[in-house]
Parts: structure tokens; C-alpha cells; sequence
């Protein structure tokens, strides 16, 4: 049987609409209704991120003068996981898919990261985005390695039945290589908390119940509070911190922002709550802008009641190919990779970018970039609030005690300001950019973490 990322069915055509008559998917909603099952898009072009992790990590390793074996073992990842998940349609056609999960690194703890639904997976990009989780938990000073997953389909056309299947064949392949002190998932582009709630379900029939195998999870399951929003409030936490060295705050600064999912959405509210005005968004569906500030709160009710943000009446409809290149201030990427390239770079007219996407920005960009006096707040730093809470859900699994809400984003707060300032010590020290001073620290406690091992040589 032939293995198909797109998903589409082996065997008899299938019927044009396959979602489950006996499911009612409003019930397995993400909170905001986000995701399934959502018509899916074709995606922004997005160039492999595979050369660029690498690029800037021996960038890193060559400022902090790593020696050559032990740069080359930091690169190689503990385990790469190919499998094929078969699984009935609604129709009663089979369809078969790939799923990854790479585990690059645990010198520092269990192996963390998300898993990915999206018709551009591969191993390759997964590969990446598991090395950047690496340096990610390490910048953030949280007792993980890296690890990333995925699986190459499209999930706005599986029915949530279908996409409940898929996750659990996907995790009883797994099942054995993934635990609490090995290696624990969670959600990323394409999955939520249902689907880490699948994840758990399946992963306990094998091992008993064990909530810590996954993080964010619905609240009922053991989830943190302040999980589904913590990448967008440590975008929030990122942003404040760097405007704040540049004598800035939110208040004072016009923002755009393209994705309008967990991450795009959340940072846009809490910006938006905390006085900046957000003056353009785009999701699949479009692009709108408001140059008197959009109204997030109507916004995020009709992107949940029209399944995107497209006919949004509060502003006005722009090209979505435009959406980077628009007048503002600050401009944060929070949905694919490679968004920012050397086709648009020089075309880009904010004065400050947050990475809020897995490395939204490719090296020619970043050059041309930094050229023109741009500051670019890297990924491993600023969409880094996400695992951070990630880290506190699992405490509190093991501990058997839920923390409030307040005492998480307390503690998101602690630990994005300390990591901002333990990536500008590293910036003095190496006179170098944000994003060098992001990889020397997280690529330095890596390296510290493998030599006191005894694993180097
Ligand atoms: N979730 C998390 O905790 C973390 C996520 N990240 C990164 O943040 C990014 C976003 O993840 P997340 O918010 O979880 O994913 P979601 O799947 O929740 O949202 C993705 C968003 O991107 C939009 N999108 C997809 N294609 C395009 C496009 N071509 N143009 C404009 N928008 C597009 C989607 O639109 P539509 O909804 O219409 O499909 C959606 O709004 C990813 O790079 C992810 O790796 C990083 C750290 C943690
Ligand atoms: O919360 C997590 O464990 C991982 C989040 C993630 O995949 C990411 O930061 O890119």
C-alpha cells in the first residue's frame, strides 16, 4: 500500500464529504474553534528551515569555540521515528500517512516538543524544528532536551473521527519511545489540546495512566491552566522586554500580525488588552487591516463563526502577500516557516520583529535584515512561553498538584525576563546579534550539560 502525505484515500474514490455523521465535532472544539475541521489551506511557500538551524548553530559553536566532536555529536539526533499510520476513512476507504518524531537531544532532560499536522511535513523540517526545540528548552533554562514530531496530512479534510484514528495509530507506533522521562509531546501547527488528549488515551492503555506524557491537555485531563494562551502572554512577556531596552512600550507601537491560530491569536489579544494596536492580521483565509487598531475581541467571534478571519467587517481586506510588507512597527510571523526571505526582505518596513513562528525568518532575510537596522527577536527565545508552560503542566502532573492561573503566568513572566537577559549577557559577551546570543546560551548549556556527562568523546 502506497504511504500518501496528502492523505488521500487507497482504494475506492472517496465521497466528497468526509466528516462523521455520528460525530459532533463542535464538541471536540478548540477552545477558540480553531481548528478541526477546518477547510485547509495551500500553504505560504515556504522554504525548508533544514540549513538553517544548522548555519546558526555552528555560528554558535564557532563563537564559543565548541571543539569539532563535540559539535558534531550536539548536531546528530538521538533517534529519528519514521512510521505509517493506516487508518479506515469514514467511507470505508484506507488511508495511509507518514509520521515522524525526531528526538535530537536529552543531555538536559527529557526530549520536549510539539507535533505537527500539516501537508508540509517531513523529516527533514522535522529534523530542524527538533534541534531548535534543543536550544529552545535550553534558552529558557527548563530541564529538557529537544525533540519534534509530525505527520504529513491535511487535517481541515479529515473528519475529527478520522483525525482520532489517525493520532492513536500514530501513538501506538510510538507508544514505546515516548514516556515522562523520555521523551513528552504536545501540541503544535494543526493540533490542539484534543489531540493530546487522544495521545494520552492511547498511550495509557499500554502504560497505565499517565497524564505527564503529553502537555497541553484539556484542563479535565490534567492540563495547566494558562497553557493554550502561554505562547502568545511569553510573546507578550518577549516583546515588552525588548521594547522596554529601546525606551518603548506596547502602548506606543502599531502591530501586524499573520496567523491567527493558537499563537497569532492569543499574542493579538493580550497586545491588544495590554494598549498596542494591532493594524493587520491574516489567517488561510485572507488578510484585513485597520490602521485605527482592529478590534480583536470581534474578530476572534467572527473568525470562530465563519472559520476565518476573511468578510470581517472592522476592517479592510488587503492582500495577504502583503500583509510583511505593511507599514508598522512591529511585525510578528506566527504561522509557517520561511515566511521572511530574501523576496521580501528588503521590501519589510517594521522596525522590530518577534518571531512568534519556528524560524519564520531565513539567513539571506536575516541578513539584509540586520543591514537595514531591523531587530529581530529570534524563536528560540520569544515563542519559547509556549514550552515553558509546557514545563509547568508536567510539574504539576508529577507533583499531583495544580497550580492557579495567576501563579503560572507569575512564573512565565520570571522566566521570560530571566531569559531575556541571560541572551543579552550573551549578546555583550560575544558582541553579537539576538539571535547569536539566543544560540551561544542555549547551544553553551547544551554542551555543558553533554561534557559534565562524560558523553563528548
Ligand atoms: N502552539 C504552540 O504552543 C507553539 C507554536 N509555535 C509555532 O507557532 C506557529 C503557529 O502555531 P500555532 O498557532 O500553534 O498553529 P495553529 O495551527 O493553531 O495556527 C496556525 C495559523 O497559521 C495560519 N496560516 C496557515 N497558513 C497560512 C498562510 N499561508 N498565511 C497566513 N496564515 C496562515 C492558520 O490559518 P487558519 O487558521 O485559517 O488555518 C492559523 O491561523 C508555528 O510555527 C508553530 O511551530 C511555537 C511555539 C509554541
Ligand atoms: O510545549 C511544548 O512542549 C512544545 C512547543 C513547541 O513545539 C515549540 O515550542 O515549538
Amino acid at each position: 500500500m502506497e504511504a500518501d502525505s496528502t492523505g488521500s484515500a487507497v482504494g475506492p474514490p472517496a465521497a466528497e464529504d468526509s466528516s462523521s455523521p455520528d460525530v459532533d465535532e463542535d464538541a471536540f472544539a478548540f477552545p477558540r474553534g480553531l481548528l478541526y475541521p477546518f477547510p485547509f489551506p495551500e500553504a505560504l511557500s515556504s522554504p525548508s528551515c533544514e540549513t538553517l538551524v544548522p548555519r546558526n548553530f555552528k555560528q554558535a559553536a564557532k563563537l564559543l569555540g565548541l571543539d569539532s566532536k563535540l559539535e558534531k555529536s550536539l548536531l546528530i539526533p538521538f533517534r529519528e521515528i519514521k512510521v505509517e499510520c493506516t487508518i479506515p476513512k469514514d467511507d470505508g476507504t484506507l488511508a495511509s500517512f507518514v509520521g515522524f518524531r525526531v528526538q535530537h537531544d536529552n543531555a538536559r532532560g527529557p526530549m520536549k516538543g510539539g507535533i505537527r499536522y500539516h501537508h508540509e511535513v517531513d523529516p527533514d523540517e522535522v529534523n530542524a524544528l527538533a534541534q531548535l526545540m534543543t536550544w529552545k528548552t535550553a534558552v529558557a533554562n527548563i530541564p529538557y532536551g529537544g525533540a519534534k514530531g509530525g505527520i504529513g496530512c491535511s487535517p481541515g479534510k479529515l473528519s475529527c473521527s478520522e483525525l482520532e484514528r489517525l493520532t492513536r495509530v500514530f501513538t501506538q507506533k510510538i507508544h514505546d519511545l515516548i514516556g515522562i522521562h523520555t521523551d513528552v509531546p504536545a501540541p503544535d501547527m494543526g493540533t490542539n489540546s484534543q489531540t493530546m488528549a487522544w495521545i494520552l488515551d492511547e498511550y495509557s492503555k499500554f502504560h497505565g495512566h499517565s497524564p505527564a506524557v503529553v502537555t497541553g491537555k484539556p484542563i479535565d485531563l490534567g492540563g495547566s491552566l494558562g497553557r493554550e494562551a502561554a505562547t502568545g502572554r511569553g510573546v507578550l512577556f518577549a516583546t515588552e522586554a525588548l521594547l522596554a531596552e529601546y525606551g518603548k512600550s506596547i502602548k506606543d507601537q502599531r502591530f501586524i500580525i499573520q496567523g491567527f491560530g493558537n499563537v497569532g491569536s492569543w499574542a493579538a489579544q493580550l497586545i491588544s488588552e495590554a494598549g498596542g494596536k494591532v493594524i493587520a492580521i491574516s489567517d488561510v483565509t485572507g488578510a484585513i487591516k485597520n490602521t485605527n487598531g482592529l478590534d480583536i475581541e470581534k474578530l476572534l467571534k467572527h473568525s470562530a463563526e465563519n472559520r476565518g478571519i476573511k468578510g470581517f467587517s472592522g476592517g479592510e481586506s488587503i492582500d495577504a502577500s502583503s500583509l510583511l510588507t505593511e507599514d508598522c512597527d512591529v511585525l510578528i510571523p506566527a504561522a509557517l516557516g520561511g515566511v521572511i526571505n530574501r523576496e521580501n526582505a528588503n521590501d519589510l518596513r517594521a522596525k522590530f520583529i518577534i518571531e512568534a513562528a519556528n524560524h519564520p525568518t531565513d539567513p539571506e532575510a536575516d541578513e539584509i535584515l540586520s543591514k537595514k537596522g531591523v531587530v529581530i527577536l529570534p524563536d528560540i527565545y520569544a515563542n519559547s512561553g509556549g514550552v515553558t508552560v509546557s514545563y509547568f503542566e508536567w510539574v504539576q502532573n508529577i507533583q499531583g498538584f495544580m497550580w492557579d492561573e495567576e501563579k503560572v503566568n507569575a512564573e512565565l513572566k520570571t522566566y521570560m525576563t530571566r531569559g531575556f537577559k541571560d541572551m543579552k549577557e550573551m549578546c555583550k559577551m560575544h558582541n553579537c546579534d539576538l539571535r547569536m546570543g539566543a544560540f551561544t546560551l542555549g547551544v553553551n548549556r547544551v554542551a555543558r550539560a553533554t561534557v559534565l556527562r562524560g558523553w563528548e568523546a
